[in-house]
């Protein structure tokens, strides 16, 4: 699997990313700097990590959306290309109109650190095949916003569609309908604000996030 992280000013978990991608796969991932207006070519997979690009100046992703880099993500997830966005990744894709809704301050107006406890929305994606629809895994969290928003109708939309990729199974962050992670319409392009990265072995406390990357690879494979 060939593989990109792009690394924005202020993105912190982009080491974490490549060695997650670099240890699952057996392929290091290319580090792509946001000022570049070009991707390697023949890419199955964008990730976009977290951290606090831009220091979360303005709205939390909303400059490193207008990076030069993103042009080529946006041209690429519409070739179908996967791309996967963590944390503030998420954040990126929602203000680069690569996903719906918004991520607001956290209900608490805290920022959150800790493992949660995630129901996985459905297995019936290249992200979330190696889970079971309805299971509980848990995934530490990292964020000052997360409460993810949208509106009823695309809320509704996005669960007849089956593009909750993961729920919270308690409460976070205030999340609209205890949303974690959703996927665009054609499946290929996943936010979530929970960190897989983190637990892909058991010296990180647990696993439950590798899976997510071994189903990922063997779809693309
Ligand atoms: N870990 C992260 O990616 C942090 C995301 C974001 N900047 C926030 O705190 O909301």
């Amino acid at each position: 699997m060939k593989s990109a992280v792009i690394v924005f000013p202020g993105s912190n978990c982009d080491r974490d990313m490549a060695v997650a991608l670099r240890d699952i796969s057996g392929n290091a991932p290319a580090m792509v700097w946001h000022r570049e207006t070009a991707l390697p070519d023949g890419l199955d997979l964008i990730a976009l990590p977290g951290g606090f690009s831009y220091g979360d100046y303005l709205r939390s992703g909303a400059m490193a959306a207008r990076s030069p880099i993103m042009q080529a993500v946006v041209d690429a997830a519409d070739r179908g290309v996967a791309v996967l966005g963590v944390c503030n990744g998420f954040q990126v894709l929602t203000e680069a109109g690569l996903l719906p809704g918004a991520l607001m301050r956290n209900a608490g107006l805290n920022f959150v650190c800790r493992d949660v406890a995630l129901t996985v929305g459905t297995s019936q994606s290249a992200f979330t095949s190696r889970y079971d629809e309805g299971e509980t895994i848990r995934v530490p969290v990292a964020h000052h916003d997360g409460n993810y928003f949208a509106d009823d109708e695309t809320l509704d939309r996005l669960e007849g569609e089956g593009r909750i990729a993961f729920r919270y199974a308690e409460d976070v962050n205030g999340s609209r309908r205890s949303i974690a992670g959703v996927l665009n319409d054609s499946g290929n392009v996943l936010g979530m604000m929970p960190h897989p990265e983190r637990l892909i072995e058991d010296a990180q406390g647990g696993d439950d996030g590798r899976r997510l990357f071994e189903g990922l690879i063997s779809a693309l494979n």
